[in-house]
């Protein structure tokens, strides 16, 4: 895989405020350890017609790779990387953390968590890139959600996962087969997570993007970090939009060669 290139300066100070902040666990009283849910910031990169990808399933270059940099500082300021398993079958992604600030740091290992109710990732797990990195030391073996009735259907999932050292995450669906994203940040939370970077694909955003604490109403979501790359990508493309109007605050852009990036908070 071809290295990064460094990453731009300006970029440092600009994503700052967004970012979760390092708390030494010693000085997290209990409440803040148990209870409270990891940092949450959603990422992705979008055409200006606001899509991710030209079709479903397909793995779509939009950014600069100035912002694939961005990307990889960003993973070396989380814990883990969640994405749904609809991006890792269309696109075979690493998860791993390749952003370094010189040649003899060492690679930050964040953890890659899959949403994959129906464990579609089986067949799919061995010749990925996700193992493949793995088994190099430049990753970690992935956390998989899993609905509670396809393990109990299906007692050779945890065989599977075991053999593969993947931490098998259990979880109840709603009717819709849909798990709540509160639940799945606080198991992620109970597993040391203290911060999470959610990268899509749509489904995921989508949904997340309008998911409250359901006790406080505030936003699940506590950065949003959006590339724009000068694309169109057409009425085929997967659209990024929630279902209703949703406006942010705190707003700063910045622009690089390319692409232009916007953080933001959700109001
Ligand atoms: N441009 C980008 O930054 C970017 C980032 C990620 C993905 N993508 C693209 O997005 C596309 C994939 O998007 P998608 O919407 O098809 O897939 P997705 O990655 O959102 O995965 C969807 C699947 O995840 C599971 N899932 C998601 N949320 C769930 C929940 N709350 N509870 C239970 N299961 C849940 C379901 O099985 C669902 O079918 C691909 O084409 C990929 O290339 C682009
Ligand atoms: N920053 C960014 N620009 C893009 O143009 C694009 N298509 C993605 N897509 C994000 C998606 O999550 C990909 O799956 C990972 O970017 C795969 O990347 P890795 O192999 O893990 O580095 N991300």
């Amino acid at each position: 895989m071809a290295p990064l290139p460094p990453l731009t300066e300006s970029l440092i100070p600009f994503l700052d405020p967004y970012l979760p902040r390092k708390v030494p666990i010693t000085l997290l009283n209990k409440a803040e350890t148990d209870e409270n849910p990891p940092f949450i910031t959603l990422t992705f990169a979008q055409s200006i017609d606001s899509r991710i990808s030209s079709s479903p399933g397909v793995r779509t270059s939009i950014s600069h790779l100035e912002t694939k940099t961005m990307t990889h500082y960003l993973r070396s300021k989380h814990d883990a990387i969640l994405v749904g398993i609809g991006t890792f079958l269309a696109d075979d992604p690493s998860l791993n953390c390749r952003f370094k600030i010189n040649d003899d740091d060492p690679n930050h290992l964040i953890r890659p968590v899959i949403i994959d109710p129906t464990f579609k990732l089986g067949p799919f797990y061995e010749n990925s890139k996700l193992r493949q990195a793995y088994l190099e030391k430049k990753g970690l073996p992935p956390i998989v959600l899993v609905k509670l009735s396809t393990i109990k259907s299906n007692p050779e999932i945890e065989s599977f996962c075991n053999h593969h050292d993947i931490v098998l995450l259990p979880l109840e669906s709603e009717p819709a087969s849909r798990f709540q994203w509160m639940v799945v940040f606080r198991e992620l939370k109970k597993r040391s997570i203290r911060s999470v970077m959610v990268e899509g694909g749509a489904s995921v955003i989508n949904s997340l993007l309008l998911s409250r604490d359901s006790s406080s109403g505030k936003p699940l979501i506590n950065s949003l970090i959006i590339t724009i790359g000068p694309v169109f990508l057409g009425k085929s493309g997967v659209e990024v939009s929630p279902c209703k109007e949703l406006r942010l605050i705190d707003v700063s852009w910045w622009t690089g060669v390319q692409d232009s990036v916007i953080c933001s908070h959700l109001n």
